[in-house]
Formats: C-alpha cells, sequence, structure tokens
C-alpha cells in the first residue's frame, strides 16, 4: 500500500505551529507512516529555523517538501503577536490545503493551531477550521472527535463534543434531539469504520449538575434527553449507550483507565454535551496526547488539541507531541477513510 501524502499547515504564522512544525518533522519516524508536504510561508520557516535550531532540535526547512504561501511585503510579524496579516495568511494556509486536497493532491490535512480572534481580524467569521472545512466540502452532519492514546495504560479516550464554539448561555436552547442523533450517528460510524469497533460502548453526559437530580436543578433531563436515550437506544441495538451519567463523576473511571489500568473503563468514546464539558478532562489528562479529528469530511482532518500558545512563541519550549500525535492518527486513518 502506498503511502498516504499528507498536507500539514503552519497555522498562525505567529504562533508556535512553526516551530513544532519544524520539531515533529525532525522525527525521522514519521517518514514511515506518510509523506508531509507543509502549506505555508517558507521564510517563516526559516526564520524560526535560524532563531531556534541552537536551543531545541528542528529539520531544517531546506529538507522538507514546502508548498510556499508567501507572506506579503507589507506584512508586520511579530513572533507571539497574532493580527489581522497572521489571521489572513493562516486562513489561507488552510484554503489552499482544502483546495488541493479536494483536487486529490493530498489524502488528509493536518492543521497547526490558528488564532480565532486573527480570523475575525482579517475578516474570516468561523469559529474554527472545522467550520471552514465543513463548509468547503458541503456538509452539514460533521464532529469534532478528541481521540487520545493514554501513554500510562495504552487506553484510549474518545470524547465528541455535542456542541462546541458557542457561548454557555447559547448550549441548552442549542441542544435539540435532532442534534444529539446527528452527533451520535457520526459517532458511531466513525467508530465501527474507523476505529473498528462494531459493539462500541458510549457514555453520555447530563446537561446539569447530578443531570438535574430529578428536575431539581435543571429540567432538559427529564423534559427530553433521557426518553431521546431510550429512543436511541432502540434504534442502535447493537451499541451499548450509557447515561445520563452525572457529568462530574463521568470522568473518573476514564482518569483511572487513563493513569492506572484501562480494564476501568469499557467506554470506547464519551458524548459530552459542550466544549468545556469535554475538554477539561481531556486536557486535563491527555494534553500532550489528544488530537482533534473532525469526523463526517470526505478525507481525514486532525489537529493538535492545542493553540496557537503566542505567550510562549519564540521561545523554542513547545512541545510537538499533540502534533506528532495527530500526524500519526492521520497517516492510520487515511488508510481506513470509507
Ligand atoms: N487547534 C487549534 O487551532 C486551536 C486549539 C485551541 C485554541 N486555539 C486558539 O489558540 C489561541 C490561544 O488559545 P489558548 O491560549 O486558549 O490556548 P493554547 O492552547 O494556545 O494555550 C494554553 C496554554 O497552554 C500552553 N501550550 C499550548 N500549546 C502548547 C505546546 N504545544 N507546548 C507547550 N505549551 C503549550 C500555552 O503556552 C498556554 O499557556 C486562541 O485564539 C484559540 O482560539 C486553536
Ligand atoms: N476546540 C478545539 C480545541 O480547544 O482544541 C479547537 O479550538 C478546535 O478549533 P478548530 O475548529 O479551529 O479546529
Amino acid at each position: 500500500m502506498t503511502q498516504p501524502h499528507l498536507t500539514l499547515t503552519l497555522g498562525d504564522p505567529a504562533g508556535i505551529g512553526p516551530e513544532i512544525v519544524l520539531k515533529a518533522l525532525a522525527d525521522e519516524r514519521l517518514k514511515d507512516y506518510c509523506q508531509i508536504t507543509v502549506i505555508g510561508s517558507r521564510s517563516v520557516l526559516e526564520s524560526t529555523y535560524q532563531q531556534l535550531h541552537s536551543l531545541t532540535e528542528l529539520v531544517s526547512p531546506d529538507q522538507i517538501s514546502i508548498w510556499d504561501v508567501p507572506l506579503s511585503a507589507k506584512d508586520d510579524l511579530k513572533t507571539g503577536m497574532g493580527n489581522a496579516a497572521t489571521g489572513k495568511a493562516s486562513f489561507a494556509y488552510l484554503n489552499t490545503a482544502i483546495e488541493q486536497t479536494i483536487a486529490g493532491n493530498f489524502d488528509g490535512i493536518v492543521t497547526s493551531p490558528i488564532a480565532k480572534s486573527c480570523w475575525q481580524l482579517a475578516g474570516h467569521d468561523y469559529p474554527g477550521q472545522t467550520e471552514v472545512l465543513a463548509q468547503a466540502t458541503d456538509r452539514d452532519q460533521f464532529g469534532m472527535l478528541f481521540v487520545a492514546r493514554s501513554p500510562h495504560t495504552g487506553w484510549t479516550l474518545r470524547t465528541l463534543l455535542a456542541t462546541t464554539h458557542i457561548p454557555l448561555q447559547q448550549v441548552s436552547q442549542t441542544l435539540t434531539p435532532a442534534l444529539m442523533t446527528q452527533k451520535l450517528d457520526l459517532l458511531i460510524e466513525t467508530l465501527q469504520e474507523n476505529f473498528d469497533i462494531k459493539q462500541p460502548q458510549i457514555a453520555i453526559a447530563g446537561l446539569n449538575p447530578h443531570s438535574g437530580e430529578n428536575g431539581q436543578f435543571g429540567t432538559e433531563e427529564q423534559d427530553w434527553l433521557f426518553s431521546w436515550l431510550e429512543q436511541a437506544q432502540t434504534t442502535y441495538p447493537d451499541v451499548k449507550l450509557i447515561g445520563l451519567v452525572p457529568p462530574d463523576t463521568l470522568w473518573v473511571k476514564a482518569g483511572l483507565a487513563w493513569f492506572q489500568d484501562q480494564s476501568q473503563s469499557p467506554i470506547d468514546a464519551y458524548l459530552a454535551l459542550y466544549h468545556d464539558q469535554g475538554l477539561i478532562p481531556v486536557k486535563l489528562m491527555a494534553f500532550d496526547q489528544a488530537i482533534n479529528t473532525t469526523i463526517g469530511l470526505p478525507f481525514i482532518r486532525t489537529s493538535p488539541d492545542h493553540g496557537t500558545a503566542f505567550d510562549i512563541a519564540g521561545k523554542g519550549i513547545a512541545r510537538c507531541d499533540s502534533l506528532k500525535a495527530a500526524i500519526e492518527l492521520a497517516a492510520q486513518l487515511t488508510g481506513t477513510k470509507s
């Protein structure tokens, strides 16, 4: 089987993207999994290399495949200071990757972090890269799945977010039976098709404290979530749906399976109802291992679970582990894409 040819976008050029790209690609083992072409500014990679190669191990830009998307001469680039120019540049890197992947020149996309605020400054009103990818591929059913394999026990934590970049006060009104069904359908398809888990066990979080405590602390569970779950279990007799688990204890066994013994949790995936309900435990346990995987696209797209880290950009101390894990997962899943 030929190796997948992935494209890796540079992300916001003022963030840690250029540094972690050169750090990750310094690992020769990645060549065992895939070919990689970086899409971004060659000059930014060269200046990052000049600035940091004496502090940390980096691959030289002349040793890697780069699809150069130059910064415009007037772009004001200061490492650690995202702005409209860096937002414009990172938006262009992503769109070039999408165009070339749709054209069949790449098998999948790995995206380095962008700053949503810089996209806004550049006039691109998207909540993130996920929505750009979905719009460009005409997909209205897609999901944000975080995948992380424990370096302690080998157990894999998978967490799908039912809602993502919306204000907390909008979560309850955004959650509907149709949305939950859409996300659960995608999750089950992904577990069965891409992870070869034919009869998955999926835990679903409640929304309110203690899942509403019989309506005492909120009524969404009683009003519709419990009946939706019952219906969903009937729809999927081969899948074990567990819930609505009170969110404050939902992750306890995941923690034991992550740090102590994988048999502590038989759960193949967690369905969290909103961004931080799912990502606080993911990033607490697995910050350096977790991979953001967009499900529902016609091609594989992964991304590290962290952002542009403007506060440490240019210091040579950013870790590339999550990016490397994203590259490895993209290579692995490209082979299984149905
Ligand atoms: N995948 C993505 O594109 C992605 C993910 C999350 C946040 N963001 C965006 O990034 C910007 C900054 O977000 P934030 O500050 O909330 O989160 P962040 O992940 O950029 O940083 C949070 C903290 O973690 C540290 N950190 C992050 N990545 C690290 C790494 N690889 N190695 C060492 N330390 C690391 C940072 O120094 C910072 O202290 C925002 O605009 C946000 O929207 C993008
Ligand atoms: N919510 C993700 C995280 O915290 O890692 C990230 O912001 C996703 O954003 P994109 O849609 O731009 O991948």
